[in-house]
């Protein structure tokens, strides 16, 4: 059998490749990395990360896969979303919760967007992934982002932060985007071998 196809994580952020790798453990995947802190077009989620993921390939001059975290907060319609990275360093996880402070709605999703393209110029695939929760005060030490805030529907309780990292992957808005782009990648490898090595 031939060996998977080379594909590069282009990321800026250790915490999310240190996920991905532990996501795609025991798969036949071949993921390098390379850090490159991409610049991030305005607007609506999905185009942000195609032309992120544009921008990945041409830089990496070959296969890339990147991501776009998005936290939506369900009262603000949608806000923070994918500014999230932005209002986190300015206001940090107190102001996160004043930021809702006027709603009785805490409720949020964390999303993730993963892209992958097989080269410059060659089409972007999207997976979207979703996991429904509320902002609460923070708990737990991670040190990831706004987990500490985070705290998922379907976790009994406890925030991101307070996870041990499996249990985190086997729900998280990353896990079940990167499950989507795997189990593509697997079913479509030939389509996808082809689209790396036309010019
Ligand atoms: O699972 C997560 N749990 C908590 N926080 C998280 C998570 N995943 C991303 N985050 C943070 C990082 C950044 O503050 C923002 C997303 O912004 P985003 O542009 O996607 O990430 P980034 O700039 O750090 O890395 P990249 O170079 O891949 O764009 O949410
Ligand atoms: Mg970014």
């Amino acid at each position: 059998m031939a060996a998977p196809p080379r594909i590069t994580f282009v990321t800026g952020n250790a915490k999310k490749l240190e996920e991905v790798v532990a996501i795609l453990r025991g798969s036949p995947l071949s993921i390098a990395s390379r850090k490159l802190d991409l610049p991030e077009l305005q607007g609506e989620p999905e185009d942000i990360a195609r032309e992120k993921c544009r921008l990945a390939a041409q830089a990496a001059n070959g296969a890339v896969i990147c991501e776009d975290t998005l936290l939506c907060f369900n009262a603000l319609r949608g806000l923070p979303g994918p500014y999230i990275k932005w209002f986190l360093a300015k206001l940090g996880h107190d102001g996160l919760n004043k930021m809702l402070a006027a709603y009785d709605d805490k409720t949020a999703y964390a999303q993730c967007l993963f892209a992958l393209c097989a080269g410059p110029g060659k089409p972007v695939r999207l997976f979207d992934g979703r996991t429904h929760g509320s902002i609460v005060p923070p708990r737990g030490d991670n040190q990831f982002g706004w987990d500490p805030v985070f705290e998922p529907t379907e976790s009994g309780g406890l925030t991101y932060a307070e996870m041990a990292v499996c249990d985190k992957n086997a729900i998280s808005h990353r896990g079940r985007a990167l499950t989507q782009l795997r189990d593509w990648l697997l079913a479509n490898e030939d389509t996808f071998r082809a689209e790396m090595s036309r010019q």
